[in-house]
């Protein structure tokens, strides 16, 4: 199977985890997408959808799918996201997309996040995928000072990407984040940094992943 039908195959799987009547928080990027096609499909049996970017929100409204503000709801009983990095526990590095602070905002809305992601996500230790953190322009270079200083990661400016939020992205290379829930708590609270893109705090409460057997589901 092409990564892009495992894709296909978790994004359908995802939509069992949608309970009847709800709205459900919508994540971004290429999986995710393939959970908004088979979401359309259901689109009467839901109230709406919270989405974390202006990308998926234009693909849920083209599909007909009610988008709803996040600050129209007080709770969701569901995030779907994929993940660019997902280890045993359940902890992710997301934001490849760029998308992580909404990402982050509307999973935490929720009552369970449901990553979705093709098998080459799952690693043992995360750091191989260059950790996203979204920074204020001003304090780029002081943040990517830091990053070296204290945890060796060697931070690049994402070149020409300014996020939904106004923000610019660094991503860190040649970090081994052995303690992800530690890092992300530390890292939050530096100056300037808007979001790091560790998801320790908002984990993966299952993660569906897209093997050539099928559909392999690991709960946390
Ligand atoms: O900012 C983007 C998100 O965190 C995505 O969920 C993540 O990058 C995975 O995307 P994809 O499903 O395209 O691999």
């Amino acid at each position: 199977m092409t990564q892009d039908e495992l894709k296909t195959l978790v994004g359908q799987a995802a939509v069992q985890y949608v309970p009847a009547g709800a709205i459900v928080g919508v994540g971004t990027g290429s999986t995710v997408n393939k959970f908004i096609d088979a979401l359309a499909a259901i689109k009467d049996r839901i109230r709406g959808a919270v989405s974390s970017s202006v990308a998926s929100t234009e693909r849920l409204k083209a599909l007909g799918i009610p988008v709803l503000e996040a600050c129209e709801v007080e709770s969701l009983p569901v995030y779907i996201d994929g993940a660019d990095e997902v280890d045993p526990r359940g902890n992710m590095i997301k934001g490849g997309g760029a998308a992580l602070t909404r990402e982050k905002i509307v999973a935490d809305l929720a009552e369970r996040f449901i990553c979705i992601a093709d098998e080459s996500k799952l690693v043992e230790v995360m750091g191989r995928f260059p950790l996203p953190v979204e920074v204020i322009p001003m304090a780029a270079v002081q943040v990517a000072r830091r990053l070296k200083a204290q945890y060796g990661g060697e931070a690049t400016l994402r070149a020409g990407c300014v996020t939904d939020n106004g923000c610019h992205i660094l991503d860190v290379r040649g970090l081994k984040i052995t303690d992800p829930a530690a890092m992300e708590a530390d890292i939050s609270q530096w100056p300037g940094v808007v979001t790091v893109g560790i998801f320790a705090r908002n984990k993966a409460s299952v993660c569906l992943l897209g093997t050539s057997e099928g559909v392999r589901t690991l709960t946390f």
